[in-house]
């Protein structure tokens, strides 16, 4: 394990990384993952490969079966809310997280390791259902610097500056469900696409 530069508070943290828990209550955790079991998720597609993990994305779509980046279905109403909480929390307008992404990992699903896409920038996620470990690794002569952050159910993390752009994540499969939703913003490289330039 890499010694990390302690962070702002003192304690040791992963820069560009931020972390609160009790985002939301219980009721409000059951009602979100009602809604996302509610709606139609899909294998992630990947090149042809079908992933483990079922997903539904609004606003924007990055398809990463062909690579191709869309306007998608807006935000439905009841992701509002919690659009919002995630706003105040990364410090952005609740109009800038343009893309939100649903996620359920069933026992046996996982993401391996990613830089998100970088038609986005902000990433904000929000955890539900269980705990996980969101790991990050970075690549330095002869390995690689690793970090791991708790999630706790309930929680938000945001990645921006070195966390979202220098290192990777991934989470590894669990042998219970989690679910998550992540709101991103759009770049600049994501606004140019958007408005064909
Ligand atoms: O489930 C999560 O919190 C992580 C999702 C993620 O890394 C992604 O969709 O890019
Ligand atoms: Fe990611």
């Amino acid at each position: 394990m890499a010694v990390i530069a302690p962070d702002l508070f003192g304690g040791i943290g992963l820069p560009g990384l931020h972390y609160a828990e009790s985002l939301i209550d219980s009721r409000e955790e059951a009602g979100l993952i009602a809604r996302i079991d509610g709606e139609q998720l899909q294998p992630f597609r990947f090149q042809g490969w079908l992933g483990k993990r079922l997903t539904t994305s609004f606003g924007w779509r990055y398809d990463f079966d062909d690579a191709s980046f869309a306007a998608g279905t807006p935000l439905p109403e009841w992701l509002l809310p919690l659009r919002d909480k995630a706003a105040t929390f990364a410090g952005l307008a609740p109009d800038a997280l343009a893309h939100a992404l649903l996620i359920r990992y069933d026992p046996g699903a996982g993401i391996g390791w990613h830089r998100d896409r970088p038609v986005f920038e902000h990433v904000i996620g929000v955890s539900l259902g269980n705990p996980a470990t969101l790991r990050f690794r970075r690549r330095r002569p002869g390995g690689f610097d690793r970090f791991a952050a708790a999630l706790a159910p309930r929680s938000i993390y945001h990645l921006a500056g070195e966390a979202r752009h220098d290192w990777e994540h991934s989470i590894a499969p669990m042998a219970v469900p989690r679910w998550s939703i992540t709101f991103r913003s759009l770049s600049d490289k994501g606004r140019a696409v958007s408005s064909g330039s």
